[in-house]
């Protein structure tokens, strides 16, 4: 223990000195300094290097070392969370990365196939102190003994699995399992789809797997950020620290709903509406709809446009030929607008042409190539033409196309169009999550005509080519200043840069991180994308999180027993097989972490009753607490105030899960119970509703009035504790939990 602890002191030593040293770096950095192009640019790196180090060495304060590995050869590794080079020459390791490959025999070595190990030790510590040892020897031959022995081998698992909850999770850096470790280290490329009962890590697994990939592709992701998507704002908080815990934070954490930048889709649509925007279908409907936004007008009943050189009559022909002519183009709605307009100018110049020039004996048009080029510019000109054109070929915006197509919705079943229908108008439109998606989709079909924006941003870009310039000559008149040594190697700007190069480097010393810029990008490509309870994904949303993911390098974890949304896609197979076809890898998890061996059993049985066939995943522990049931005869909320005194923990959280709208009623007696739209998940007691409890844990939980909870949300909700459950009922009970 006292060697040990010799070397946690020479380690936070280092990390003490590194830590001062990087800070003095980033100062020294961010001095200002002047002009000189190339070094603001290396200025900005560094700042952006040894900024992420500072933050990563901050955040990584707290059991920075938890392991050691002994080799047959003598040799010996500390591991930790992040990795720690001596002040040598050879900048020897001192405490390895878990991430990296010499690490890896911690996770994978066995008694059976111990990869060169003598020992595996586990370290605990308190700040910076060390306060338990924990060996497992692999080499069954070796005599040698410390006193720390761990027979089972799982001491330190079943510690982190029965400590007290926080209302945040924590990661798994010191625990993670064989099985897990195959997961979080399978190679980025390509579809990993990741299916596990409840508590069988797959969030930890996913949110570790990002870590790793932020290690091993470091500069990749660092410029296309990876996304992870999870289902609720609550459960975004809950895993928020995972990552910066492990030195990582230039990760987009975003709910479905966040996915539209501009839009805060916090409205909500009845399970129904949500179902029928998620389906496919809409993405075929949405296509007709915005066709339909490329009008003509009646045969026979012309637009007829006041002009100053006679009136322009714009007919059915005209705009049918110039409507062919753009939707020829294949571009997006907006993108092919131009070539609409630029058809029916040409057309009602050439009506005014013969109109004007016409040789009454016929004999060929007065009008010259002049003439009728002044004429053509006459018509263009006119803000009645394009009032005109604008009528029948709007320009949209996705808001403005979506909102008409919601209050009026075609394209889809008269039930489906019912469900869906919104008043048109009113102000704040209340995009809900499901809407968000049909945005996206939207916005691909219009296209968005950003010329304006492509101008101005091609004006600045002219004008950092000509302060670069500016600089380069600069640069080039104190040349003579710079070579005063002949034989110096020093180079000047210009000799290894041109003016254009250096603008656009400019304009990449954009501060912000990868994942900022990606969070206000609608078509950011990112470089690895990670959805959480994948299976509540609709058809719809797959088609935005795919377009996002061009390369197709995503993992998937989810449970399809844990399904609740109606538009949720039951099967892998089905949501990927328009993308990758069959090309994908699919791994499952069976062990169950979280839920003691007498909570699953009564779990299973509500999925039993409706598939006599499930396997649920073993249980890694049980308590000896059996589940309990209690009627609460009238007083529904008296009996659940009781049994929440009973069971709010003296350290730890406990969940009531109750359907909403027995929220108010449950409440009322209740003190300092946190509850609505967005709970504080670290307070003591927490109210939820099946759906925002998904992905959630709590050591104890009370689930009220089980009998009006969908099969796969009673699922959902029984599985939450670590410790002991609950049930409280004034009406019946399902049959499975009689
Ligand atoms: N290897 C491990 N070491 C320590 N704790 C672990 C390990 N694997 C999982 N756990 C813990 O088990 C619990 C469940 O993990 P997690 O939430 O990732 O499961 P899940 O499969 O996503 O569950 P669900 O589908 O029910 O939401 C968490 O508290 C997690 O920290």
């Amino acid at each position: 223990m006292q060697k040990e602890q010799q070397f946690i002191d020479r380690l936070y030593d280092r990390v003490d000195t590194l830590r001062g040293v990087t800070a003095q770096h980033v100062e020294d950095a961010l001095t200002p300094v002047g002009n000189g192009l190339q070094a603001r640019h290396e200025r900005d790196v560094l700042v952006a290097e040894r900024s992420g180090l500072l933050a990563a060495l901050n955040a990584v304060d707290g059991s920075l070392c938890f392991g050691r590995i002994d080799l047959h050869d003598g040799s010996a590794h500390h591991i930790g969370r992040i990795g720690i080079r001596e002040d040598d020459t050879e900048h020897t390791p001192l405490l390895i990365d878990w991430r990296a490959p010499v690490a890896r025999p911690f996770y994978l070595a066995t008694g059976h196939t111990p990869m060169g190990l003598r020992r595996r030790r586990h370290l605990t510590t308190e700040g910076r102190t060390v306060t338990e040892l924990h060996d497992e020897i692999l080499d069954l031959g070796d005599r040698e003994r410390s006193g720390f022995e761990d027979p089972s081998g799982d001491a330190v698992l079943l510690a982190a699995l029965s400590s007290a909850r926080t209302g945040r999770m924590g990661d798994i850096v010191r625990t993670i399992q064989a099985e897990q470790d195959r997961i979080i280290r399978a190679p980025h490329r390509g579809v990993l789809v990741v299916e596990g009962g409840p508590g069988t890590g797959k969030t930890a697994v996913a949110l570790h797997r990002a870590a790793f990939l932020l290690y091993e592709h470091r500069e990749l992701l660092a410029k296309r950020a990876v996304l992870v998507v999870g289902p609720n704002p609550a459960f975004l908080r809950y895993i928020g620290e995972v990552l910066p815990a492990l030195g990582e934070t230039g990760v987009m954490l975003a709910t479905q709903a966040e996915l539209f930048p501009g839009v805060h889709a916090h409205g909500t649509d009845t399970p129904r509406a949500a179902a029928v925007k998620g389906g496919s279908a809409m993405a075929e409907a949405l296509a007709l709809a915005v066709r339909d936004r490329q009008a003509l007008p009646e045969p026979g009943e012309p637009v007829v446009i006041p002009h100053d050189d006679g009136d322009l009559v714009l007919d059915w022909e005209i705009a049918y030929e110039a409507r062919q002519a753009a939707r020829e183009t294949r571009l997006p709605h907006n993108l092919a607008r131009p070539y609409f307009t630029f058809h029916v100018i040409d057309a009602l110049t050439a009506q005014l042409t013969e109109r004007i020039g016409a040789d009454p004996y016929g004999g060929p048009n007065f009008l010259g190539p002049d003439d009728v080029a002044q004429l053509g510019k006459g018509v263009a000109a006119s803000e009645e033409v394009h009032a005109a054109v604008g009528e029948l070929w709007p320009v949209l915006t996705p808001e403005e196309f979506l909102a008409g197509y919601l209050a009026e919705p075609v394209y889809v079943p008269d039930e489906d169009a019912e469900a869906i229908r919104r008043a048109p108008g009113g102000g704040d439109p209340a995009w809900t999550p499901a809407d968000v998606p049909l945005l996206d989709e939207a916005a691909e079909l219009l296209g968005s005509d950003d010329s304006a924006e492509r101008a101005a941003a091609e004006a600045e870009r002219q004008e950092r080519v000509a302060y670069a310039q500016g600089v380069l000559e600069l640069s080039r008149g104190s040349e003579s200043y710079e070579f005063e040594d002949e034989e110096s190697e020093f180079l000047a700007a210009h000799d290894i840069i041109d003016a254009e190069r250096m603008a656009e480097r400019q304009e990449e010393a954009d501060h912000r991180s990868a994942a900022e810029r990606a969070a206000a990008d609608r078509t950011w490509a990112f470089g690895h994308i990670i959805v959480d309870e994948a299976q509540e994904l609709s058809p719809m949303a797959w088609r935005l999180l795919m377009r996002r993911s061009p390369t197709r390098s995503l993992t998937l974890v989810g449970d399809p027993a844990q399904t609740s949304e109606e538009a949720g896609v039951g099967s892998w197979e089905r949501i990927l097989e328009p993308y990758v076809g069959d090309r994908f890898e699919h791994v499952r998890l069976g062990v169950n972490y979280r839920t003691p061996a007498e909570i699953m059993e009564l779990a299973a049985k509500v999925v039993r009753a409706q598939d006599p066939s499930f396997e649920p995943p073993g249980s890694v522990r049980s308590t000896g607490e059996t589940p309990w049931t209690r009627d609460a005869g009238a007083d529904l909320a008296g009996a659940v105030a009781r049994a929440v005194e009973e069971l709010t923990p003296e350290e730890g959280r406990l969940a009531v899960i109750a359907p909403r709208e027995l929220h108010e009623e449950i409440a009322a007696p209740l003190d300092g119970i946190t509850a609505g739209a967005e709970p504080d998940l670290t307070r003591p007691v927490v109210l939820l509703g099946p759906r925002e409890a998904k992905g959630l844990e709590f050591d104890h939980v009370l689930v009220v009035e089980p009998g009006r909870f969908g099969t796969s949300d009673l699922y959902v909700a029984l599985t939450r504790a670590t410790q002991r459950l609950g049930i409280v009922h004034r009406e019946e009970l399902p049959e499975s939990l009689r």
